[in-house]
């Protein structure tokens, strides 16, 4: 079976999209096509699939899998894309739209030149940080913030916060030297997120800016994670670090975005997306 594809990224975290508004896909082929559009030897190589799809609750709609077939809840990164991508082929007319995914529905606006969208601004919606909602087991059903966190022979201190997807972040002196490799495997299936976690490690810069490192559930590494980075500013607010209510530069390794935790409990997040290629993909896996 041949589908149209088209690769985009937002600040490197990058995906393959497949527009349901002019193909369908078996569900339960999902996570299989994940997998090996993924895969960067037999595949096209990504961090995962997103189906941008009709939706009958809002303008749009998003899913996202992972590397690994899993899938999330939802994805900024993937949505800044998702809404050049409709924007640019004229699945929407406007340039202020909502967004359905799995976790929630988020308002995108974007910012074109000449029908070019060059920078997009997403309405992520409200975290949810008491401990049930993350999930995280182990503790009351407060907030979980600046806890003990034993993995291994290290003890570290958890901020958990969720953005629709769940989110572990630790703070560091030096974001160079951040265990990502060391520790993330295990902190992402650590028992004590049910559902695994996405695990970040932040370095505060000053009071507007932190450097960001992440290991991503479900697909590791990656240059960026735009749900990671409203999760780290969330968690620096709750640790003092930065101010809510105030722009937040958060440097990941493929670029920055810029973050804000409202007064209104909104997280707001803004950044750019680019589009790699588009093409034809013959899937190998029975389909
Ligand atoms: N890279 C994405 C997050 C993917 C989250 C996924 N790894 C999960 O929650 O399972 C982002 O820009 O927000």
């Amino acid at each position: 079976m041949e589908i149209p594809f088209t690769k985009m990224h937002g600040l490197g975290n990058n995906y393959i999209y497949i527009d349901l508004f002019k193909f369908n896909l078996e569900e339960e082929m999902l996570p299989d096509i994940a997998i090996e559009v993924s895969n960067v030897n037999t595949g096209i190589g990504s961090d995962g699939l997103i189906l941008i799809h009709p939706s009958n609750k809002a303008d749009l709609g998003m899913r996202i899998f992972n590397k690994d077939g899993s899938e999330g809840q939802s994805c900024g990164n993937g949505l800044r894309c998702t809404a050049k991508y409709a924007y640019e082929n004229g699945i929407i007319d406007k340039e202020i739209f909502r967004i359905e995914t799995k976790a929630n529905i988020v308002e995108a606006s974007v910012v074109q030149e000449q029908g070019v969208v060059n920078e997009i601004k997403v309405d992520m919606g409200k975290p949810a940080l008491r401990r049930a909602d993350v999930p995280m087991m182990g503790g009351d059903d407060a907030q979980v913030v600046d806890e003990p966190f034993q993995v291994g022979d290290e003890l570290l201190q958890v901020t958990a916060v969720s953005m629709g997807n769940p989110h572990a972040v630790f703070f560091v002196d030096d974001i160079t030297k951040a265990p990502l490799y060391e520790l993330g495997p295990a902190i992402e299936k650590d028992r004590r997120f049910p559902h695994g976690v996405n695990v970040e490690f932040i370095e505060k810069v000053t009071e507007n800016e932190l450097n960001f490192r992440v290991w991503e559930r479900g697909s590791g590494i990656t240059q960026a994670c735009g749900t990671g980075a409203c999760a780290a500013v969330v968690a620096s607010v709750l640790n003092n670090y930065v101010k809510r209510n105030e722009e937040v530069v958060v440097h990941l390794q493929g670029g920055d975005l810029i973050i804000k935790w409202d007064e209104n409990g909104h997280v707001w997040m803004t950044g750019g997306a680019e589009v790699i290629a588009s093409g034809m993909y013959k899937f190998n896996s029975n389909s």
